[in-house]
């Protein structure tokens, strides 16, 4: 298979610069969630543009392994890089067609080990999922066998990475009298100019599978292109870029489009989560409940489940579906528990009061141990009253978060990272407590979901990205960082310590 630009060993990136300090007209970026409902949503369709002008794209070859770039240097670069004749028989992994920052690359080819082989389900087991059509929502993922909480049930390299806020590559100038719908219009056809370029470098293979991927953006002015990268891409993780002055709260990340992964459906109470594993360059999902056979695999394309339903609906909309899951078709029963378990989800915090010279606990309210009020410097007075402020607010938290997770699995939430967040709650007021008064035996139902939390993190925080690695190093200090700031609380106020 010829990959037309490609020499030697490696492969060469095609790199685009642009300045739009060179290149007049409107700025090169586009709030694509605004887009589709400030423009009549989905509906819109296509708006005449003639008379625009796209310029100032200036392209340059460079090897594969350069990453010195300046900033405002955009490159189009298959990673991990190629061999000009490779095709996916030789390469199983497969390799992603990226338009990405120069700054992105660098960060992509810097991860140690970049590119691992990416790790596969048990072979000894038969695959434990299938793509079929799915009544209602087209094409579906479903499992193949039983599938165990944790398991791996898919790691996959994206067959294309593009930036969550695309940029088009040059200048876009724009007649004076264009409307607002025009400007974004002239946008959308420069981003499927660059969207042909990428589809055009991938394998015949992916170019296919590519192109059969559903799209939701026919009727909104999107590119056919770049509609179905609108419709399944999922975020990947680690190569967020700065976020830019003017739209500050534009989150400019990175979205990856994937042969199978793309085809799972979303529920607002899924069965998988997902990771971004950095060196081996794929995304991963993991079967976050038990899995029968013949059950549809689901995800959330949304981040806050807890929300009622009609807002989830809303959030939804872009993706040009109602959804009739549990929770959507219940929600008079759904909103209610979701709102407590929301209200539960708040990180207990003890702040100082200095009216009733207590620490309250910002969730419950109330006051956690006995007041400092009477409290003499005698040091041993205060390592009791230490003692039992700690083990009110590790009691507290532990209390609250065996009912939230009782909830949350009541709710069918115990798919979610939220639910791992409250199991590592209950293991957090473990430590809590035991600062209080060292060796503490808690009961069996403690120890079980601390054990649970253990192999929750083992399951589901293994993936290498930066938020996992921040995580990882936060969670070592999490009991010294308690601590050191309820010292410093106390230092602030005076207290002798
Ligand atoms: C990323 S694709 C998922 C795969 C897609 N069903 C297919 O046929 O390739 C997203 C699209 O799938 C459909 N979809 C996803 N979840 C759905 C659901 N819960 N109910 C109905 N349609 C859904 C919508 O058309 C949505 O735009």
């Amino acid at each position: 298979m010829k990959r037309g630009f490609l020499k030697k060993s490696n492969a060469l990136d095609k790199t685009s610069t642009q300045s739009s300090s060179v290149v007049p007209g409107p700025r090169l970026f586009i709030d694509l969630k605004a887009q589709s409902k400030e423009a009549g949503g989905l509906q819109r369709g296509k708006v005449d543009v003639d008379g625009y002008e796209h310029v100032g794209q200036e392209q340059r070859e460079m090897d594969a392994s350069f990453v010195e770039y300046p900033e405002d240097v955009w490159v189009t670069t298959t990673q991990p890089a190629q061999r000009v004749d490779a095709t996916l028989a030789d390469v199983p992994d497969g390799w992603a067609e990226c338009f990405i920052s120069g700054a992105a690359k660098r960060a992509i080819l810097s991860v140690p080990g970049f590119p691992e082989a990416i790790p596969r389900p048990d072979p000894a087991r038969p695959l434990p999922y299938t793509i079929a059509e799915s009544p209602g929502k087209g094409t579906g993922m479903f499992a193949a066998r039983d599938i165990e909480w944790g398991e791996l049930i898919l790691a996959e390299r994206p067959m294309l990475v593009i930036p969550t806020t695309f940029r088009a590559v040059g200048g876009i100038i724009c007649p004076p009298d264009f409307t607002k719908d025009q400007v974004q219009q002239a946008y959308m056809n420069a981003i499927e100019s660059t969207m042909e370029t990428l589809v055009n470098r991938m394998p015949m293979e992916y170019q296919e599978a590519y192109k059969k991927l559903w799209n939701c953006h026919e009727n909104d002015g999107s590119g056919p292109l770049f509609g179905i990268a609108r419709t399944n891409g999922f975020g990947i993780g680690d190569y967020d870029e700065p976020t830019d002055p003017a739209f500050p709260d534009t989150k400019n990340g990175y979205s990856g489009t994937f042969k199978n992964l793309s085809r799972i459906n979303h529920s607002c109470r899924p069965n998988v989560d997902r990771d971004w594993d950095s060196p081996t360059f794929s995304l991963q999902i993991r079967a976050s409940k038990p899995i029968k056979k013949g059950e549809e695999i689901t995800i959330t394309y949304i981040g806050n489940l807890t929300d009622p339903a009609s807002a989830r609906q809303r959030e939804l909309a872009s993706y040009g579906f109602t959804c009739a899951c549990e929770a959507c078709s219940n929600p008079e029963v759904s909103d209610p528990r979701s709102k407590e378990i929301k209200e539960l989800l708040k990180p207990p915090m003890l702040i100082f009061n200095p009216m009733n010279m207590g620490w309250t606990n910002t969730r419950t309210g109330k006051v956690a141990g006995t007041s400092m009020r009477g409290l003499t410097d005698n040091r041993k007075d205060f390592e009791d009253w230490m003692s039992s402020m700690t083990n009110d607010f590790g009691r507290n938290t532990i209390e609250s978060s065996i009912k939230g997770i009782k909830l949350m699995e009541e709710e069918g939430l115990d798919g979610t990272s939220e639910y791992g967040e409250m199991l590592g709650r209950v293991k957090g007021g473990c430590n809590t407590m035991n600062m209080g008064s060292k060796g503490k035996n808690f009961d069996q139902e403690i120890d079980k979901l601390v054990k649970k939390h253990e192999q929750y993190e083992k399951y589901f925080k293994s993936a290498r990205n930066a938020s996992s690695r921040k995580e990882q190093s936060k969670d070592g200090r999490k009991e010294d960082l308690v601590m050191s700031s309820l010292l410093t609380q106390m230092q602030m106020m005076n207290v002798r310590v």
